[in-house]
């Protein structure tokens, strides 16, 4: 029997404004397997940040039950840190570091020792851009350099379940290889990953499961062949989303 690394039951979010209310999330609920790639899709506004805010506990649902690694996710407790790498939406990067100190601060805080810190740094930044900026401070990077630190940081401690929020923005096209290469191997290694991204031809190369949201909503959660075997004749995912969609 597989064990679930995350699961996800009747996860609902509202926000208010003064322009009335929108319902974010409505009755969300799935599961991503243990050792799975799952890739989070939905049109503009579907949900997902909102979703993977929620799982990387910085927004509380208004409704549902969440569980990570097999432990309950408590509003305001991080009990499962360490196992868990998240790149947010916001990417909350600390201006006034460089970058070097950055993931150095974060290696401290994840366990890593100074040793495990210098080597596991320079291999995972050596083929981004971002590495000729390492003793800069971040406010002078550039936005593509951000996401690229943004991403390194989600990956330092090698975590069990890594959760990304469109990690593939901005990037280069050299970085991009690199970024899908790292997470390859981060995923042979045995992790799960979930992964948001509107670049499906991306997610197709790394993915074997799917999240759909639309308008909220869960549209379709399980495997990509699953997904493929709705839409027998379509070439790529995009093609197979794309017809998904518009038959609604
Ligand atoms: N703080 C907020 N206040 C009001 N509405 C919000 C807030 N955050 C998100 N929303 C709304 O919730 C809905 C879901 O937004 P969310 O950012 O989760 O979508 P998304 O799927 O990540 O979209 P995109 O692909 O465009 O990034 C949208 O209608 C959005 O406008």
């Amino acid at each position: 029997m597989s064990t679930i690394a995350l699961e996800v039951q009747g996860c609902s979010r509202r926000f208010r404004s003064r322009k009335g209310t929108v319902q974010a999330l409505q009755d969300v609920t799935f599961q991503v397997p243990e050792g799975a790639c799952c890739g989070l899709l939905g049109p503009n506004g579907a949900g997902k940040s909102t979703l993977i805010r929620i799982l990387a506990n910085v927004l509380k649902p208004d409704a549902g039950r969440i569980s990570v690694l097999g432990e309950p996710l408590r509003w305001g407790k991080h009990a499962y840190k360490q196992q868990v790498g998240f790149m947010l939406e916001d990417l909350a990067l600390m201006e006034r570091l460089t970058g070097r100190e950055q993931l150095e601060l974060a290696a401290r805080l994840y366990g890593l020792s100074p040793e495990q810190a210098t080597a596991t740094i320079e291999a995972l930044v050596a083929p981004f851009e971002v590495a000729t900026a390492l003793d800069r401070w971040i406010e002078t990077y550039s936005h593509g350099m951000r996401r690229q630190l943004a991403f390194l940081l989600a990956l330092l401690h090698r975590p069990r379940l890594l959760v990304l929020d469109e990690p593939f923005e901005a990037m280069d096209a050299q970085a991009l290889e690199a970024a899908i290469t790292l997470l390859h191997a981060h995923h042979r290694q045995g992790a799960t990953l979930l992964i948001s991204s509107h670049r499906l031809d991306k997610l197709e190369r790394l993915c074997d499961h799917l999240v759909v949201l639309h308008r909220g909503r869960v549209r379709f959660a399980g495997s990509l062949a699953d997904f493929r075997d709705h839409l027998p004749a379509a070439e790529s995912l995009e093609t197979a989303y794309l017809h998904w969609l518009r038959e609604g």
